[in-house]
């Protein structure tokens, strides 16, 4: 027996080494390729006329097929039928499917303005729907890789390195991520807006090579087990999956991954916008705090697995970070808090419990689910976390909404005074633009106005039911026609143009200030549910701990064996 187990490949740590970075490197294009187009969205904006309604149907596009038509639960029983190699090889070819449809639906010539009009969700533009079709079938894929791996991390590390293992897998992948925020607009300002997902395209097939890579190695871990007298396991049955769900410390597992992983996600999704109406930073600038969060977690995310590894305290860890959570939460909420400094530090805390919580929480689960029903297992984690991940950012738009009740139709009126402006002063200039530049123009000016009066300036508002919405309208048209006067003959139209984008938002600043219209959103309340899942993941860390006392998962001790 210890002559078989020395014959294991899994025992030499170069060997599980290479095979963890090669299976890593799978998913390093999926991360990239997550957030390759959120920097790139100002540009796909005035290049395709997206709106900001058609780049959150996109992105939620990810979850469409994995949530609904459950392919994230096909996946991971496919998984533990037929085990890593066909599931990693069909699940990264998928990613390139998937990335390879998205590239062609941005590129191939739709006439302006192509819209299809679906069942239930309406009309949506041609290549929006496509475009996230190629997303939906690349979620599919990154969410079965995602599963792939971890089971395959667990294969070679049991018993020995496995948070440490699973924390630089993590850390792997958010490079992807750090790639993407630094280079997808640099990329599309330099080539078009269609390079970072044809960069994309090649990570993908890079992912197929390196799980090619680490199917050759697995079949030779599995050669050198080929003599070793382990415990013959039973296959998986369908019926394993009763006995997943019957397990309470499962779904503590589950349910804390849902409330904690919400509580990051979807903060980092609003987390720009916050900072630019609470903290008063520039819109150019307000996104590189966010951005703090998965820099750090690359490198303390294998830094807290490590500890695990030697020392345990797992379901102790998890407690830390949700602690953690609540803490940024609640003091982000407060309203005379508003020192960006104070901001960013929050979010360097925020990160470090987002590398605590991860690195603890997924090397647990092999602890209470044996191998065999790992990619269930997985995969149901993963289910329930991809529904949350769906559900609270439009929770948070609900609560955003309904506790700002005026800020979006005093946007509203602005930018209709916008339009009014510019359709009489183009008029009278005899200039026609296409609707789609006019839009554009339009669009531009609002969100300029905007932005500077959120960050610049700070006044109570004046009460809704003060407000005559038609006098504030007029105003605004007045006062951006007088300001830009008749501009000089001979002028090219471009100028023009120019001049009246300028001129108006001077001029739309100064009414909307004067009448000190509501255009702030207070995000107190989103804060505060955030707060709530933070508190809620507190409860479900401590009842996994005393399940964990009272059977015995050893999610206390450490996971190396000695
Ligand atoms: C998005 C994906 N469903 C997810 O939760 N990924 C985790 C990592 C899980 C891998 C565990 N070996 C993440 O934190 O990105």
């Amino acid at each position: 027996m210890t002559e078989a187990i020395r014959k294991s490949l899994r025992e030499s740590p170069k060997a599980r080494w290479t095979a963890m970075v090669v299976v890593s490197l799978s998913m390093f294009g999926a991360y990239y390729f997550n957030y390759a187009l959120s920097p790139v969205k100002p540009i796909l904006e005035s290049a395709l006329g997206w709106t900001s309604s058609d780049f959150g149907v996109y992105t939620s596009a990810y979850a469409w097929f994995n949530v609904y038509f459950l392919m994230l639960i096909f996946s991971g029983i496919i998984l533990d039928r037929l085990g890593i190699k066909i599931t990693g090889l069909g699940a990264t070819v998928l990613m390139v499917v998937g990335t390879g449809v998205n590239y062609w639906a941005i590129t191939a010539p739709f006439p302006a303005g192509a819209q299809v009009t679906l069942p239930l969700i309406g009309s949506i533009k041609t290549e929006v729907l496509l475009s996230s079709i190629g997303f939906a079938i690349f979620g599919v894929g990154s969410e079965a890789t995602g599963i792939t791996v971890s089971k395959a991390i667990v294969k070679w590390f049991k018993g020995k390195e496995m948070a440490l293992a699973m924390g630089l897998q993590m850390s792997i992948a958010r490079l992807g991520t750090a790639l993407a925020l630094a280079i997808s607009l640099p990329l599309a300002l330099h080539f078009t807006y269609r390079a970072p997902v044809a960069f994309a395209f090649i990570l993908m097939l890079l992912g197929v090579i390196a799980f090619i890579t680490y199917i050759v190695l697995d079949t030779k871990l599995d050669k050198s087990e080929e003599h070793i007298e382990v415990e013959e396991e039973e296959p998986f049955r369908l019926k394993d999956i009763v006995m997943i769900i019957s397990n309470k410390a499962f779904w503590y597992i589950a349910i804390l991954c849902v409330l904690f992983y919400g509580a990051v996600f979807p903060f980092l999704f609003y987390a720009t916008d916050f900072i630019i109406n609470k903290y008063h930073v520039s819109p150019s600038l307000a996104g590189l705090i966010p951005s703090l969060l998965p820099f750090g977690t690359i490198f303390l995310t294998p830094f807290f697995g490590g500890i695990y590894d030697k020392k345990g305290k797992g379901a102790t860890i998890m407690i830390i970070g949700a602690i953690m959570l609540i803490v940024v939460h609640g003091f982000l909420s407060i309203p005379t808090l508003d020192n960006w400094i104070f901001a960013a530090a929050m979010v360097v805390i925020l990160g470090i419990a987002f590398s605590l919580v991860p690195s603890a929480m997924w090397p647990s689960v092999p602890k209470i689910i044996p191998e065999k029903q790992l990619g269930t297992a997985y995969a149901v984690i993963f289910f329930i976390q991809n529904i949350g991940l769906m559900a609270i950012p439009l929770l948070l738009g609900v609560v955003l909404n309904s506790t700002n009740p005026n800020v979006s139709p005093n946007k509203t009126v602005i930018r209709k005074a916008v339009e009014m402006s510019y359709t009489k002063a183009l008029q009278e200039q005899n200039i026609t633009l296409d609707a789609k530049a006019l839009n554009i123009a339009i669009e531009k000016t609002t969100s300029g106005v905007v932005d500077s009066i959120v960050e610049s300036v700070s006044y109570v508002p004046t009460p809704q039911s003060e407000i005559n919405v038609e006098k504030v309208e007029n105003s605004i048209v007045a006062n951006n026609l007088n300001m830009l006067g008749s501009p000089e003959l001979g002028v090219s139209q471009e100028k023009v143009l120019d001049k009246m984008g300028s001129t108006f938002k001077k001029a739309t600043f100064e009414v909307v200030t004067k009448e000190k219209l509501n255009i702030r959103y207070d995000y107190q309340y989103d804060i505060l549910m955030f707060t709530l899942l933070g508190v809620l993941a507190l409860l479900f860390a401590f009842l996994l701990k005393r399940e964990d006392r009272i059977k015995g998962y050893g999610l206390e001790k450490p996971n190396i064996e000695s």
